[in-house]
């Protein structure tokens, strides 16, 4: 006789997504099903239907036709076809089985394993090993540093993981020149995207780098970002917003600073983080605001948006700009100008402090230092009482958070980060070389005129549109903005410098140099007169390029063999560029500003340069320039090392220089006055802010830690086993090619949507070794943050694949016919995205094994223990198995669930902790500096009161869920 009944409800074995069935007929040999939900009849021989018959038990909640949920408490069997008795939304009803929905989907594993769905075993052995790899990885110290294409660089370690655990990171990454803020950016970036801390962010960078910043990102942290344009975003926006259009949104900040309608766009959406490069360019002033780049940086840095600022000469355009930004940063605590300057003054004798904390408590005459600066800051004062009393091994960290706490509240802050090439080995020697020039008759007779007559300046000025000190440190410009008029030969046809540079070409074939000139102007005619003088073509990138023609140049430049073996740039070549794959740098002329010529030797003097940078400077004999020369070398030793001490000393003395520019006697009073200025800066920085800097920028014992952490990922044997399984079960198959190397590439079954594997196209080379992805662009470095693993990761415990399986256990010391139970638990932790609840409570697993009486194996069997004595099952058996145990494994599954309730607490408890202590720091923070800040307003502290509030009310209300069962049955061995 058939098993089937016209109106029962059936699901296929093979085809789930169609949805549940219903049997329209049946006779001896077919039968046929309506899946109402996919449209679809289908008919099968009634031998061998793939068709599971869908009986759903007490307890279990049933989805109906008219929208509601069932939860069953009877059944009753009419004449083989079933009605279920139980409670909706209002109140009890009973629902024949023909009302099911159609569309009822069997996702959770209680489901699918009793309507004998049921996966491989392998795959459910993949889920909880995913699981377990997960709760351990996105708990360690190294998550989200570990997989980007990087050296591990102590400072940068340190920066990273400091900035990225903070509750809303707002800082200013101003290491020097060329030490690798964007990196560090890139590291915090890729951190909090992987722990789900941030999901849009926005980057804005100067159009100059909008590629660099596309490609480091996509190649080191295999970040893909959308470059935002006014070409794509007309193409993207339509009628709306382009920049809802993606997540990661790169743009650069000449067009969106010039366009107020797509700052408004910007504006309207929500940025977990905001990145801005090049900072010293967002300007402020007392009398008149930010400009246009700082009040919309200011408006899209909302109160939840996470800001960080790059630049590696925060102070170029001066230390009111500069105070504005840290401002913008951390409001609370930058308030008042004069404070902050009267604070500077400070920052030596809290330094002094600082080290005295070394010798506490064991030398107790420095106690009182420090308890004259914390006498009204209970916080502090509790944690100097403590480190007064502690033990040795508690004083360390006593230390640590008593530092902490003075170089926050009364040091330099903590948005701060500079780390300099002192602190920072294997940095390369930098060799000026100048070869002096004779000034020709041309140059020569405007400076002269100059100098004799004050009106000709004036007239000078309007007629060449240039500015002063311009005009006389860019001979050439003054002279081809008159020229245009008198129509005689250009400037470089008798220019020494050109003579000088076609020699110095001449001199060092095979070489590479990039030449830096201050205008755009000057940039092109020279690479033309240079073409016409020697038919030499070089590539140019200045800012009267478009992007793309800018990166062509550049990548001419760059190309190994066939490259140019000269780059003219102008001044917008000489920030943020990667140029250390070379290591001459001509300077053409000298920039005003001494932060601009730190910037351009900074092209190459950076992480990467394999040799020593040799700086080549043709100068003019008695010129402008090389009065600018002495003042550079003599006052400010500008060219050996960066000294940050440019903006101060041109701040008190730039104009005073410009004036002396044709003045001999001038400019030896000048430059005195200068060094005296640079040398008792330099005495006060040392003695104070420089030290605080390196104090806050640079922890060695956590970098440390953090290396150590980082590369325990990397060496972690576990992911070879992981991927040695999940490869097999995605269907990605591998090949051997060299020692240490594999090719992996897709197999004839994979599974869609593998990040860089397409079926029947060709795969990639992958290896585990650092230092071997570091020098090979073309290979990929597998660790558990590249996208396939983090793929891989999400599927097998983010969809139904593997939540159920059955299995065979044949074991000498175990009857047959016995069978367990053995099911994983979740926690889930529901709470607004804006608590960032996982910082605490990421997702952990509860895994509990049980026989058929009911008895608790957990402990006694582990996961590993068992599934290698695991033997597969064909599918119609396992299906038969589970159909004669449903009663019985419903009984289990309650009982399975009691059992991981009972662990709940303590893993709740101890979240619990972990916030609490996070957020009382924090509120004894804010409340210490509101105590010295009348602006720290009290709803900022009360917020902070709520969030704690609500963060214990989200981890309280923690649940388990069932993730995946596994039912086990005993046989006999033989
Ligand atoms: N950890 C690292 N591993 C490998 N390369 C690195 C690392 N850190 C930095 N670099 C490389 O060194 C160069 C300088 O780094 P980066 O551009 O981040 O510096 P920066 O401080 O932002 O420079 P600038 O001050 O010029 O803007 C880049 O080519 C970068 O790729």
């Amino acid at each position: 006789m058939s098993n089937f009944i016209p109106g029962q409800r059936f699901i296929s074995d093979g085809e789930t997504e169609l949805g549940l069935g219903t049997i329209l007929s049946c006779d001896v040999r077919s039968v046929t099903v309506l899946f109402a939900a996919s449209d679809e009849t289908r008919t099968y021989s009634v031998r061998e239907a793939p068709l599971t018959r869908v009986v759903f038990g007490r307890g279990d909640r049933i989805d109906t036709d008219d929208g509601q949920v069932l939860l069953v408490s009877e059944l009753r069997d009419e004449g083989g076809r079933i009605t279920y008795i139980g409670q909706d939304s209002n109140g009890e009803r009973e629902l024949p089985e023909s009302r099911i929905s159609d569309r009822m989907q069997f996702h959770q594993a209680r489901d699918r394993l009793l309507t004998g769905q049921i996966d491989r075993n392998d795959a459910f052995n993949l889920r909880y090993r995913s699981l377990q790899h997960l709760a351990r990885i996105e708990r360690h110290p190294g998550f989200g540093l570990s997989g980007p294409r990087i050296d591990l660089i102590p400072h940068q370690l340190h920066i990273a993981d400091d900035i990225a655990g903070r509750r809303l990171p707002r800082v200013l990454l101003a290491d020097e020149v060329g030490l690798g803020k964007t990196i560090e950016a890139g590291l915090v970036l890729h951190r909090m995207l992987l722990t789900g801390r941030v999901e849009r962010a926005l980057i804005l960078v100067p159009d100059s780098l909008t590629h660099q910043w596309l490609v480091e990102l996509l190649r080191r942290f295999s970040i893909e970002v959308t470059l935002l344009d006014e070409q794509q975003s007309q193409a993207r926006g339509g009628d709306g917003n382009p920049f809802e259009s993606a997540q990661l949104v790169l743009a650069s900040q000449q067009w969106l600073f010039a366009n107020p309608e797509r700052q408004r766009q910007a504006q309207a959406c929500v940025w977990d983080l905001l990145i801005v490069d090049e900072a010293q360019h967002l300007e402020w002033d007392p009398e008149n605001g930010g400009d246009t780049g700082y009040q919309c940086v200011e408006a899209l840095a909302t109160q939840r948006t996470g800001l960080l600022l790059l630049s590696a000469t925060p102070e170029q355009m001066g230390d009111v700009s500069h105070f504005a930004r840290l401002r913008l940063l951390d409001p609370e605590r930058y308030h008042d100008i004069d404070a902050f300057r009267a604070e500077q003054r400070g920052h030596a004798s809290l330094a002094e402090a600082i080290e005295a904390l070394e010798h506490l408590p064991a030398q107790a005459q420095h106690h009182d230092v420090l308890h004259r600066i914390v006498e009204d800051d209970q916080q502090a004062l509790k944690l100097l009482d403590a480190l007064m009393q502690a033990g040795m091994d508690e004083q360390p960290a006593l230390r640590e958070s008593l530092r902490r706490v003075l170089l926050d509240r009364y040091g330099i802050g903590r948005v701060m980060f500079r780390n300099s090439r002192r602190h920072v080995s294997g940095f390369p020697v930098r060799r000026l070389h100048v070869s002096e020039l004779e000034n020709p008759g041309a140059y020569r007779r405007i400076e002269q005129r100059i100098t004799r007559d004050e009106d000709y300046l004036d007239s000078l000025l309007i007629e060449t549109g240039l500015d002063y000190p311009e005009i006389l440190l860019y001979p050439e410009a003054t002279f081809e903005a008159r020229r245009q008029e008198s129509h005689g030969d250009s400037w470089w046809r008798f220019d020494p410098r050109m003579t000088w540079l076609r020699e110095w070409l001449k001199g060092h074939p095979g070489e590479k140099a990039l030449l830096i000139c201050h205008h755009g102007e000057t940039a092109r005619e020279l690479a033309a007169g240079l073409q016409i003088l020697t038919g030499l073509h070089v590539p140019v990138f200045h800012e009267g390029m478009t992007l793309i023609e800018r990166d062509r140049a550049a990548a001419a430049f760059a190309e190994a063999e066939d490259g140019s073996p000269l780059l003219i740039c102008s001044e917008i070549g000489s920030e943020g560029r990667n140029f250390q794959f070379c290591h001459h740098l001509i300077l053409f002329d000298l920039p005003p500003h001494p932060d601009q010529l730190e910037q351009r030797i900074g092209r190459l003097d950076r992480i990467g340069q394999q040799h020593d940078v040799e700086i080549h400077l043709p100068v003019m004999a008695d010129s402008p320039t090389s009065a600018m020369l002495r003042w550079y070398q003599e006052a400010l030793a500008a060219f050996e090392a960066p000294s940050g001490l440019g903006s101060v000393v041109s701040d008190a003395h730039g104009d005073a220089l410009f004036d002396a520019l044709l003045d001999t006697e001038a400019l030896e009073e000048v430059i005195e006055a200068s060094r005296a200025l640079a040398i008792q800066t330099r005495q006060e920085r040392e003695a104070g802010r420089d030290r605080l800097l390196a104090y806050s920028s640079f922890d060695a014992r956590h970098a440390e830690d953090m290396i150590e952490a980082v590369q325990a990922l990397d060496d972690d044997a576990s992911l070879d086993r992981y991927l040695e399984q999940a490869l097999d079960v995605f269907g990605i198959d591998t090949r051997e090619t060299d020692e240490g190397l594999t090719y992996l590439h897709p197999g004839a079954h994979m599974v869609d949507g593998m990040p860089g594997l397409i079926r029947g196209e060709e795969g990639f080379t992958t290896t585990r070794s650092r230092s071997r992805a570091l020098a090979r662009d073309d290979l990929q470095r597998l660790s558990w943050e590249h996208p396939l693993v983090r793929e891989m990761l999400s599927r097998a415990t983010n969809e139904s694949m593997g939540n159920t399986a059955l299995a065979l256990l044949a074991h000498p010391a175990i009857p047959g016919g016995r069978f367990m139970l053995e099911a994983i638990f979740r926690t889930r932790t529901s709470a607004p995205k804006a608590l960032h609840i996982n910082r605490f409570f990421p997702p952990a697993t509860v895994r509990v094994l049980l026989d058929e009486s009911g008895q608790v194996l957990s402990d006694k069997v582990s996961f590993g223990g068992l599934a290698k004595n695991l033997r597969h099952v064909k599918k119609g058996v396992a299906r038969n198995l589970i159909r004669e145990r449903q009663q019985q494994l419903r009984g289990l599954f309650d009982q399975a669930e009691q059992q991981a309730e009972a662990e709940l607490p303590a893993m709740v408890d101890e979240a619990s902790r972990q916030m609490t202590q996070q957020l009382n720091g924090e509120i004894d923070r804010l409340e210490a500096l509101a105590r010295r800040n009348p602006d720290v307003r009290a709803e900022e502290i009360e917020m902070l009161h709520q969030e704690r509030t609500a963060l214990a009310q989200a981890i309280a209300g923690t649940r388990l869920q069932l993730d995946a069962v596994r039912v086990i049955v005993t046989v006999d061995p033989q």
